[in-house]
C-alpha cells in the first residue's frame, strides 16, 4: 500500500514540516542500513507525505555520514513518486542573493568516494542523468515560489562539494569560473539515486551567503546560515505546502521509466541476493 506520495527532504535549517496533520512516524530498515532519522508520515493539503530530517532531527550527520541509498530507498518503500529537497546553499554568483531561493537543473560533483548509486554486486546499470532533475517539479516549485511571492529562480548549476569545511577561496572562485551558481554538500547523490528508482527529484535552493569569494564582505559561518535559514523558514514551509498542493497527481515525465534501457547485466547472471535486494526499484524490468 502506498503511505506517501511526495517526499519531502529537510536540510539544514528545516527539521519538521508545519502544518501537517494525521501525522505518525515510522522507522525503516533497508538493505543498504539505516536512513537518517523516522520518516514523519502525514498529511498536507490533502497529499500523504512522508518527511525526512535529511541530517536527522537535531543535526546529527555530516553530510559524508549520510546514508543516501538508505534514505532513498525507503522513500521508494514507502510508495513515494516525488522528492521535494529542501537546502541551504551558498551564493556564487552576485545576482543571488541571501533569502533567494534557486531551483537547481544542473550538477557538478566535487565529492569524493561516496556511494552513489544501487548498482554492484553483480547488477551493472547506467542511467541517463544528463537532465538530473524533474521538470514537473522544478516548474511546481517555481510557481510555488510566484504564489508565496518570494523569489524563485528557475534553472542553475548546483556544486556539490564534500565539505564538512567549507570552500577555500581558491575553489570558491575556481566555481565563480566555471559559471556555478550555488554551492551545497547533499544534493548531488540524493539526485543520482532518485533518478534510479525513478522517482522524480528537485531541490529549493536557499541561499543563505556569499560563501567566500565576496571582496568586503564576511566570509560564510554557521551562524549566519542558521540566521539566514530562520529568517526565512515560513517561506519555505510555504512554498514546500503550495508545491504540494500543486503538484500533478499523474506522471508523465521521463523520471518514471528512467532505468527502461539501463540495465546492462544478463537477467540470468545476476546474483539472487542482489535480484531480492533491488527487487523494489527493478521488479517491472526483471
Ligand atoms: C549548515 S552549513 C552546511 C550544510 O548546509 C547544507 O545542508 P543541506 O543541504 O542539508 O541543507 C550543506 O549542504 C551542508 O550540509
Ligand atoms: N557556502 C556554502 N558552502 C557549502 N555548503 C553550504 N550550505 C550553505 N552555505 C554553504
Amino acid at each position: 500500500m502506498q503511505k506517501a506520495e511526495i517526499g519531502i527532504i529537510g536540510g539544514s535549517g528545516l527539521y519538521s514540516m508545519p502544518g501537517l496533520t494525521n501525522i505518525r512516524e515510522e522507522s525503516i530498515e533497508t538493505p543498504f542500513g539505516e536512513p537518517s532519522d523516522a520518516f514523519v508520515l502525514g498529511d498536507l493539503e490533502g497529499r500523504k507525505v512522508a518527511f525526512l530530517a535529511r541530517h536527522g532531527r537535531g543535526h546529527r550527520l555530516l553530510p559524508s555520514e549520510l546514508n543516501f541509498r538508505a534514505n532513498i530507498y525507503a522513500m521508494k518503500v514507502l510508495g513515494v513518486e516525488r522528492i521535494l529537497s529542501v537546502s541551504a546553499v551558498g551564493s556564487l554568483k552576485e545576482e543571488h542573493k541571501p533569502t533567494d531561493f534557486v531551483l537547481p537543473d544542473q550538477f557538478i560533483d566535487r565529492t569524493f568516494g561516496r556511494v552513489g548509486t544501487f548498482f554492484g554486486d553483480g547488477i551493472v546499470a547506467h542511467v541517463g542523468f544528463g537532465d538530473p532533475v524533474c521538470g514537473t517539479v522544478v516548474s511546481t516549485f517555481a510557481e510555488a515560489c510566484a504564489e508565496v511571492g518570494v523569489v524563485g529562480k528557475s534553472g542553475g548549476t548546483y556544486v556539490c562539494m564534500e565539505g564538512p569545511q567549507f570552500s577555500t577561496r581558491a575553489e570558491s572562485n575556481l566555481y565563480r569560473s566555471w559559471g556555478a551558481d550555488v554551492i551545497g554538500m547533499t544534493n548531488l547523490q540524493e539526485a543520482k539515486l532518485a533518478r534510479e528508482a525513478e522517482i522524480c527529484y528537485a531541490t529549493m535552493a536557499m541561499v543563505t551567503d556569499y560563501d567566500c569569494w565576496r571582496e568586503g564582505h564576511d566570509d560564510v559561518t554557521v551562524d549566519q546560515i542558521v540566521a539566514v535559514m530562520h529568517q526565512n523558514a515560513e517561506n519555505a514551509a510555504k512554498v514546500v505546502k503550495a508545491s504540494v498542493a500543486a503538484m500533478p497527481v499523474e506522471r508523465t515525465c521521463a523520471c518514471t521509466t528512467a532505468m527502461k534501457y539501463a540495465i546492462l547485466t544478463d537477467r540470468k547472471a545476476i546474483p539472487e541476493k542482489t535480484r531480492e535486494k533491488l527487487e523494489i526499484l527493478l521488479n517491472k524490468y526483471m
